[in-house]
């Protein structure tokens, strides 16, 4: 599995733990940043790693900021995202069972370490059950068309829907 890595400011050393957790566990990572903890905007991240997962270039995203939840605002809005914030076992979980979350949002801030390297293997081990699910999915994708939510956007100012 190909997994895109990206944080702000904020989320600069957490990444670099998951990154190394994803290469342990033989995951190709790519990480797109940022490199020092100087003050970013959060948005043109998520842009980065949305538009990589919205486009096929990897499978996976996981993206960190103090709460994982603007992150996830901005990921949103690429066409084909899917993405949760999880503070815990259960929504890393649920997120993939119910939601087949192609992102993970997570907070730098609030979670510990072990916990964050737990979620992290949950979610990436968690299978989609399809089934009802699927057809949920099919009708987020519909609202998505009908919105002229894009696979691709200026990362920089313009996410694309
Ligand atoms: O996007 C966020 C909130 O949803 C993140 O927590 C950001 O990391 C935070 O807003 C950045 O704030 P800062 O005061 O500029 O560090």
């Amino acid at each position: 599995m190909k997994v895109a890595l990206a944080s702000d400011h904020r989320g600069v050393r957490v990444k670099g733990q998951i990154l190394s957790q994803l290469e342990e566990i033989g995951y190709e990572a790519i990480d797109f940043g940022p490199f020092e903890d100087e003050s970013v905007d959060y948005p043109d991240f998520a842009a980065k790693v949305a538009e990589a997962v919205a486009t096929g270039q990897v499978d996976r995203g996981i993206l960190i900021c103090g709460t994982g939840v603007g992150m996830c605002i901005a990921a949103n809005k690429f066409r084909g995202v899917r993405a949760a914030t999880c503070h815990d076992d259960v929504t890393a979980e649920y997120s993939r069972r119910h939601n087949d979350t192609n992102i993970m949002c997570l907070s730098a801030d609030m979670l510990g370490d072990r916990l964050l390297g737990r979620i992290v293997e949950i979610w990436l081990k968690t299978e989609f059950e399809g089934g009802r699910h699927q057809r949920r999915i099919e009708k987020i994708s519909a609202i998505e068309l009908r919105t002229g939510c894009q696979t691709t956007g200026d990362q920089t100012h313009e996410p694309s829907c």
